[in-house]
């Protein structure tokens, strides 16, 4: 048995309908009245259908496809963020997930107030975040506005804060969502370094992307997802080959 995998059996996810079925009073009296047609009732979204796959340590799981084929939702359901409807999920080995970066950021506290409070829900020590606490600023290259409310930051010293931070603690199975190269060119560089270390130091990748150089350079292996299915598994250049075959 493997010290670290992911194993999906049958896995079925659906997305609930109900919160788009909801009319409004408007709707509803617009319908009665017969000035709009009675809203057409939605049915779930069948995201992931059947789904069978297992990741074994030392694969660097590359996913691909067009929008909608259910990459995101894929790594969302390993992460355990969405419920399974049906089948068999399980997970060994501690998961960092890299995607909703700035998740947990309070906009009134300071940046150093939110390195504790990101790095606590990441599952780290009040001891352990102290600990790299500077050399999380010195990434971000935030100088004194660490002790300013995040509300004075850019865009980018948000995004610069929210990567140092989410990629100072390293996980086993590591989940990737389109994150390389935040921020402008000079901090892509250095985010990119800093981003291949991790990703060479975790047991497990699954990357989502639509940079299929990155892909192809970072992954040992690529499934190629089209409506909820895997349509292909193997080497990253046949896999991103028959993806491109796609496009023509
Ligand atoms: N919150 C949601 N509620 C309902 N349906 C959703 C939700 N999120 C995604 N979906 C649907 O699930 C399917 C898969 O979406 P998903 O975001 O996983 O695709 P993706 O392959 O990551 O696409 P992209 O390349 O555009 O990011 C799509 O049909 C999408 O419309």
């Amino acid at each position: 048995m493997d010290n670290y995998y992911v194993r999906m059996e049958n896995v079925d996810l659906y997305y609930p309908s109900h919160i788009y079925n909801a009319t409004t009073l408007k709707q509803e009296v617009f319908s009665l009245l017969k000035l709009q047609k009675k809203k057409e009732k939605l049915d779930d979204v069948h995201a992931l259908k059947n789904f069978n796959l297992y990741i074994k340590e030392g694969e660097k799981l590359g996913v691909i496809g067009h929008n909608g084929a259910g990459k995101s939702t894929l790594l969302k359901t390993i992460g355990g963020i969405y419920p399974i409807k049906s089948g068999q999920l399980e997970v060994k080995g501690e998961i960092r997930s890299l995607f909703d970066l700035a998740l947990g950021f309070d906009l009134e506290s300071t940046g150093r107030e939110n390195i504790m409070y990101r790095g606590l829900l990441l599952g780290e020590t009040p001891k352990r975040i102290k600990q790299q606490e500077q050399e999380i600023i010195n990434f971000a290259e935030l100088g004194e506005f660490i002790d300013y409310p995040i509300r004075s930051y850019s865009s980018g010293m948000l995004i610069r804060l929210a990567f140092a931070i989410s990629t100072s603690i390293d996980g086993e199975i590591l989940l990737l969502d389109e994150v390389i190269g935040a921020g402008d060119a000079a901090f892509a560089v250095k985010a990119k370094e800093r981003m291949m270390g991790l990703m060479g130091k975790a047991k497990i990748l699954v990357l989502v992307s639509h940079d299929l150089k990155t892909i192809e350079e970072v992954c040992n292996r690529v499934i190629l997802l089209k409506n909820g299915r895997i349509i292909k598994d193997g080497k990253p250049s046949e896999v991103i080959e028959e993806y491109q075959n796609s496009f023509k």
